[in-house]
């Protein structure tokens, strides 16, 4: 699995979580968050990291944030993306088997970096469980098309 991991200046604690568990995890990821040493805008980070999971280029994308909310609305503009906002395990394991979230966003001014971590880690284990939702799916895609 390649992933990608990105972030604005919100996003620093989170990120550098994300990146220890994919370290230990043995996934193969990109870091394009940002140098963070002003402020800058979300979308100039969570649109061209989307582009490159929509393009197949990277399985998965890890979206930090202040809120979660800035990256998720931005990287679900692009067709083929389906980011899932997500601060509990629970959720994270759903959106995985259920609507197979190619990308997950969080915001470190919502929850810390050990919640973070166990949800990142649940969400890049879980498999999606095709099916019924295989279907829904179809529908959200045609109606992209
Ligand atoms: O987009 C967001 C809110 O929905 C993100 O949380 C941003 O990180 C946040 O807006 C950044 O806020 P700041 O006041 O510019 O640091």
């Amino acid at each position: 699995m390649k992933v990608i991991l990105t972030a604005d200046h919100a996003g620093m604690t989170i990120r550098s979580e994300v990146k220890n568990l994919l370290d230990e995890m043995d996934i193969e990821y990109e870091d394009t968050g940002c140098s963070c040493e002003t402020s800058v805008d979300y979308p100039d980070y969570s649109l061209p990291a989307a582009e490159r999971v929509a393009s197949g280029e990277f399985d998965r994308g890890i979206f930090i944030c202040g809120t979660g909310i800035g990256m998720s609305i931005s990287a679900n503009k692009v067709k083929g993306i389906r980011c899932a906002l997500t601060h509990d395990v629970y959720s994270a394991k759903l959106t995985r088997q259920h609507n197979d979230s190619n990308i997950l966003a969080m915001g470190e001014r919502v929850i810390g970096p050990g919640l973070a971590r166990e949800i990142a880690k649940i969400w890049l284990e879980t498999e999606f469980d095709g099916g019924r939702h295989a279907n829904r799916i179809g529908k959200i895609t045609s109606y992209e098309n």
